[in-house]
């Protein structure tokens, strides 16, 4: 059993693109500039913003990180949607979800300029990678590809079951794997809480992807001997003997999963840090794109 370190590639990930940075400087070309949008103060959103700007920081690009309160209205924020679309020194910039409920999200994110959208949540940047055309690829799913690169894990005409179909990974990381790609050629199965039979088909799974967002949902009994396990879950739970009050929960029984596996990514310190890595890797992307 390989434990897939996301932290440590993350980082390399990092150092590449610090690399990438300094060579753009040497060549007196723009520094890539990511903002975010926060609205309220849910303290994971807090937590995973404040970590795409440390993140930015130690690439040496440039951040700005745009906060409002709960109150916002829908046209206030899409008013600095619009703002951020115009304007020549932001390359990429994303709304960090989820919204408070009074703000439609569909609305938000249709708003966005596809060329800015470094979350690759846009309808024209899922079209494009649907049909295989240059565009933003979203976070995670991007995030989980790279793990499977990195560490040459085969997907080629395996079973991959993908469990969970949210706009934002199940979906997305379903139609990446099955794609004429290296990784990928996967035969997929996409999930979800209709499914019938879920603990055979999951028992079946070659690569088995948890993105349901229910703490410990993948036992023992789901998972075949020698699968490859990437587990997307971070869900906080209530822990008393924790400083923080809470820890982070994966969607996957860890502890008594990880020795039938040939491989499987830990939370935190797996995909986590990759989902970060890759908005970085977007938003110098977004450079190239804008041919800048
Ligand atoms: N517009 C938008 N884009 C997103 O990419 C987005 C979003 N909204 N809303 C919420 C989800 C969640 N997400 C995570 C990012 C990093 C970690 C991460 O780095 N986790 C660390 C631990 C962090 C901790 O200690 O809490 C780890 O797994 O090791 C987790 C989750 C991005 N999301």
């Amino acid at each position: 059993m390989q434990i897939i370190n996301g932290k440590e590639t993350a980082l390399e990930i990092r150092k590449e693109l610090a690399q990438a940075v300094a060579s753009r400087k040497a060549a007196g070309k723009k520094i890539p500039h990511l903002a975010a949008i926060l609205v309220g103060n849910d303290g994971g959103s807090m937590t995973y913003v404040g970590a795409k700007v440390k993140a930015c920081e130690e690439i040496g690009f440039e951040s700005t990180l745009i906060r409002f309160e709960d109150s916002i209205t829908e046209e206030e924020l899409l008013n600095k949607v619009n703002e951020l679309n115009l304007d020549q020194e932001i390359d990429g910039f994303i709304v960090q979800l989820p919204l408070p409920a009074h703000i439609d999200e569909k609305k938000i994110t249709l708003a966005i300029d596809p060329k800015k959208d470094v979350d690759g949540f846009h309808p024209e940047n899922l079209g494009n990678m649907v049909l295989d055309l240059p565009g933003f690829l979203p976070a995670t799913p991007a995030g989980i590809i790279e793990l499977l690169r990195r560490y040459n894990i085969e997907t080629s005409g395996k079973n991959c079951v993908v469990v969970g179909r949210s706009h934002i990974v199940g979906m997305p990381v379903s139609i990446m794997l099955g794609r004429n790609t290296n990784p990928g050629n996967c035969t997929v199965t996409l999930a979800h809480s209709r499914t019938q039979n879920l603990e055979e088909l999951c028992a079946n799974a070659d690569i088995l992807i948890a993105a349901i967002g229910k703490p410990l949902f993948i036992k023992e009994n789901m998972v075949k001997e020698g699968a490859v396990v990437i587990d997307v879950g971070t869900t906080r739970v209530p822990d008393a003997s924790k400083k923080s009050g809470f820890r982070l929960r994966g969607d996957v029984d860890y502890d008594n999963v990880a020795e039938k596996c040939s491989f499987i990514t830990p939370v935190p310190g797996g995909v986590g840090p990759m989902t970060i890595a890759s908005l970085m890797m977007n938003t110098l992307r977004a450079m190239e794109l804008n041919g800048k």
